[in-house]
């Protein structure tokens, strides 16, 4: 029988974390590029991709910030590339979109609804920061991370017409509902590629019981028009990434979600945490799917 393809995503910098909590988390545009194409080597088939200052890391939502490093990924990697709209939570929507609506690219990420968005829970592990702005956006209690249903109307009619898919990321069940409603609505076509989010402060737990009603929730909702995917912040990325793939799902890595390596231990690269996702999937008889095959899974432009 033939094996299951498991599509491992890798998101390789984000917005979340900032540079002074670890000296491994790509900032400029060559170590952006250089960690996508070490990720797709370790056999991610899909990239994350955030932009950010060279100078200071502050997260770059410019359409330019993110020419350097997609020319270099293209040339040297067939990986699909997934441009971000999320952008940071503290961005306007007009802002989070231009990234994706003008490098069209094959899949961007869509948050499927506004939450509280808590950084602040970090700073008990971090200290030391180089920069101002990192120590002022961590502990920013009043973050709210809008995705309104007119935000989100708004990124998937302006990306429409570029034949751009999404990564519909869903921190709690009420995200899976809003889902669903632009399915009926036949604003969004199947397959969908469902990102679950877990950990997150202000999102869903990470327990085995929250992944489980995530899943169930999901399976009820979408049937077999759905492809599900699992990412978990901190150190849950591993223990959630096992588990899901267990349950027939798909993983997320990188250090946008993630510093670790496993208990207390930093993670050198994102390469290293594809490494570590791959044994978990091949450890379990299952088989890490290229970036064709997941072109085929989540019908991709291409
Ligand atoms: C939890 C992740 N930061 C979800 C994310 O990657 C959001 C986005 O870029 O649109
Ligand atoms: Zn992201």
């Amino acid at each position: 029988m033939a094996k299951r393809k498991v599509i491992i995503t890798c998101a390789v910098t984000g917005a979340i974390h900032t540079p002074s909590m670890s000296p491994h988390l790509p900032v400029t545009a060559e170590q952006i590029a250089d960690a996508a194409i070490g990720a797709a080597e370790a056999g991610a088939a899909i990239v994350h991709l955030h932009a950010r200052n060279p100078q200071d890391g502050r997260p770059d939502q410019t359409p330019e910030g993110f020419t350097p490093f997609l020319r270099v990924i293209k040339q040297r990697t067939d990986a699909v590339l997934n441009i971000t709209t999320g952008g940071a939570p503290t961005m306007t929507i007009e802002e989070r979109v231009r990234p994706a609506a003008t490098h069209k690219p094959e899949v961007a990420s869509l948050n499927m609804g506004s939450m509280n968005f808590g950084l602040f829970g970090m700073l008990n592990r971090f200290k030391e920061f180089q920069h101002p702005w990192e120590k002022e956006y961590l502990s920013d209690k009043g973050i709210i991370f809008r995705n309104s249903f007119a935000d989100i109307e708004y990124i998937l009619t302006t990306c429409a017409e570029n034949n751009t898919r999404f990564e519909f990321e869903c921190y709690d069940t009420a995200h899976l509902y809003n889902l669903k409603y632009f399915l009926d609505q036949g604003i969004v076509k199947a397959p969908l590629f469902v990102q679950t989010v877990f950990g997150l402060q202000g999102g869903i737990g990470a327990h085995p019981d929250d992944v489980l009603h995530m899943k169930r929730t999901a399976d009820r909702l979408f049937g077999d028009q759905y492809q599900w995917s699992v990412l978990g912040a901190g150190r849950n990325q591993l223990p959630i990434a096992a588990m899901a793939a267990a349950m027939g799902g798909n993983v997320r890595v990188g250090l946008e979600d993630s510093l670790w390596a496993g208990p207390g231990k930093f993670a050198e690269s994102n390469a290293q945490q594809v490494r570590l996702a791959r044994q978990i999937i091949e450890g379990l008889g299952l088989e890490v799917a290229t970036p064709d095959e997941a072109r085929e899974i989540l019908s991709l432009k291409g």
